[in-house]
C-alpha cells in the first residue's frame, strides 16, 4: 500500500463533523472511519441522573495512549480492533471491530487538535465552525433521540462542563485548522472540496 493520508475533522459538539463524514460516503466510501468517540475512557459509574460527574469534555477523557497506538498503525497500514463506545451506558464494550488500513483514514472528534503528538500524525486539519446555539440545538435533538438522555441532564451537562470545556479547549485549536468550514455537513462547496482532494489521493500515480 501506498502512503496513508490522515484526514482529520474536529469542531464542538453538534458542529456537524459525523454528519460531512456521512456526507462524504455519498461519493466515495473507501477509506476507514475512525471516531474519536469510541477511544474515550469507560466510566461505569455514571448515570444519566448523574451525568456531570465524569467530565467527557476534558482531553483527559480520552484513551490518547491507545489511539496514538491505532493511528501510528493505520499510518503504516496495519490494522487495528478499535473499541465500540456505549453512550448509553458511558463505556466500552467487550466487543471491538476490526478495521483494515486503507490510503485514506478520516478521523473526527472534538478534541483531536489538542495534544500534539496526535495532531502531528493529522495531514488535513479541518475545523467544522458552527454557531454555538445551533449545536446546542442539534445535540439536545440528538442525544435524547440517539442517546438515551432527557432534556433536564442535556440542560445541565451543556452549561457545568460541555460549553466551558469548549471554549477551554476545543476553540482555541480553530488554529490549528488548514480548513475552517462553517456550518458543517450541508456545506455543498466544502464537501465538493474534500471530495476532490480524497479522489485525487487516491489517484494511482
Ligand atoms: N446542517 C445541518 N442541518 C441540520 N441538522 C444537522 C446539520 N448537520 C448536522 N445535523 C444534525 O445535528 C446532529 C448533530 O450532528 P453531528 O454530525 O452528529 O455532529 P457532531 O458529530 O459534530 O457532534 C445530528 O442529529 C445531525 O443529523
Ligand atoms: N458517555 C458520554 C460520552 C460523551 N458525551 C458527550 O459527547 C460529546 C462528543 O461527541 P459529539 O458526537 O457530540 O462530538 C461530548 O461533548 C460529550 O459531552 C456524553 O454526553 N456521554
Amino acid at each position: 500500500m501506498g502512503d496513508v493520508t490522515l484526514i482529520g475533522i474536529t469542531g464542538g459538539s453538534g458542529s456537524g463533523k459525523t454528519t460531512i463524514v456521512q456526507k462524504i460516503t455519498e461519493f466515495i466510501t473507501d477509506f476507514v472511519f475512525l471516531p474519536q468517540d469510541s477511544y474515550y475512557k469507560s466510566a461505569e459509574f455514571m448515570s444519566n441522573d448523574n451525568i456531570t460527574a465524569f467530565n467527557f469534555d476534558h482531553p483527559d477523557a480520552f484513551d490518547n495512549d491507545l489511539l496514538i497506538k491505532h493511528l501510528t498503525s493505520l499510518k503504516k497500514g496495519k490494522p487495528i480492533d478499535m473499541p465500540v463506545y456505549d453512550f448509553v451506558h458511558h463505556r466500552r464494550k467487550t466487543e471491538t471491530v476490526r478495521l483494515e488500513s486503507k490510503r485514506i483514514v478520516i478521523f473526527e472528534g472534538i478534541m483531536i487538535f489538542t495534544d500534539r503528538k496526535i495532531r502531528d500524525l493529522i495531514d488535513l486539519k479541518i475545523f467544522v465552525d458552527t454557531p454555538d446555539d445551533i449545536r446546542f440545538i442539534r445535540r439536545l435533538s440528538r442525544d435524547i433521540k440517539e442517546r438515551g438522555r432527557t432534556v433536564d441532564s442535556v440542560i445541565e451537562q451543556y452549561l457545568t462542563v460541555v460549553r466551558p470545556g469548549h471554549f477551554e479547549f476545543i476553540e482555541p485549536t480553530k488554529a490549528y485548522a488548514d480548513i475552517i468550514i462553517p456550518e458543517g455537513g450541508f456545506n455543498e462547496n466544502a464537501l465538493s472540496l474534500l471530495v476532490s482532494f480524497i479522489r485525487e489521493t487516491l489517484r494511482p500515480v
